[in-house]
């Protein structure tokens, strides 16, 4: 993929929200010192509601061109490995609905209540992506759910997946990030470095290191890209 349709003296100015402070800090370290005025790395707490709430304030006091939802993520088994990066195609949030004995889940969508999923950017996600694997990470676009409660089962992992066909990744902030963009009218990405796998909790696996690093690798070429 050509990344040249971008120009790379843009003036973009671009809001990355993460959720805590260590990712805040892999992303400064990978951003090129040149980008610091058109890069505002700042944090969305955990989870969608404070993510949404923290985001919308930003977005109200400040004006940007775009916004990412930046951090680690669980990766989906044949989807995406530890350490790989998961570009959000849509931002699902895949908790958002209601539970019925005879159906199982319900989404808002098909309750009639509004829609649970946010596109991304299609053509900066492909640019990204290219750019993401000349540098030599491992890349995979596709959808990233936004959970309130970490998936730790098998069974709800099936169950999750069987529900989102192709499900990538899994973090806790990206929609309430990609609602705040959308009411803004501003175009949204979500980046997910991967630290461990979603499934049945093992916390001793995850490999937050690993992932941080390569949030920090993916994360200097946001400036040539966008
Ligand atoms: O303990 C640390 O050093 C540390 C450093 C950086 C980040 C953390 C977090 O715990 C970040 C929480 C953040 O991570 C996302 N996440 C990661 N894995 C999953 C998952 O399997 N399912 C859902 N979310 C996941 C999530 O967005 C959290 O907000 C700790």
């Amino acid at each position: 993929m050509n990344t040249s349709i971008h120009s790379h003296s843009s003036s973009r100015r671009i809001l990355i929200m993460t959720a805590v402070e260590a990712e805040r800090e892999a992303i400064l370290r990978g951003l090129p010192a040149l980008s610091e005025d058109r890069f505002s790395v700042q944090l969305a707490g955990v989870g969608p509601a404070s993510a949404a709430a923290r985001t919308t304030a930003i977005l109200a006091k400040e004006s940007f061109d775009m916004v990412i939802s930046a951090g680690i993520g669980g990766g989906f088994a044949g989807y995406a490995d530890i350490g790989s990066i998961v570009l959000a195609s849509q931002m699902i949030a895949a908790d958002l609905g209601s539970e019925t004995p005879e159906h199982g889940f319900i989404s808002v969508d098909e309750l009639g209540f509004g829609s649970s999923m946010i596109q991304a950017d299609t053509v900066y996600n492909g640019s990204l992506a290219s750019a993401i694997q000349q540098i030599g990470l491992a890349v995979h676009i596709g959808p990233v759910v936004t959970v309130s409660t970490t998936t730790g089962s098998a069974e709800s992992t099936a169950m999750l997946a069987g529900r989102i066909p192709g499900a990538s990744a899994e973090g806790m902030e990206g929609y309430g990030v990609a609602l705040a963009a959308h009411y803004f009218h501003l175009p949204v990405l979500e980046i997910r470095a991967i630290s461990n796998r979603v499934g049945p909790r093992d916390r001793s696996s995850w490999r937050i290191p690993d992932a941080l690093q390569a949030l920090t690798k993916a994360s200097s070429i946001l400036p040539e890209v966008l």
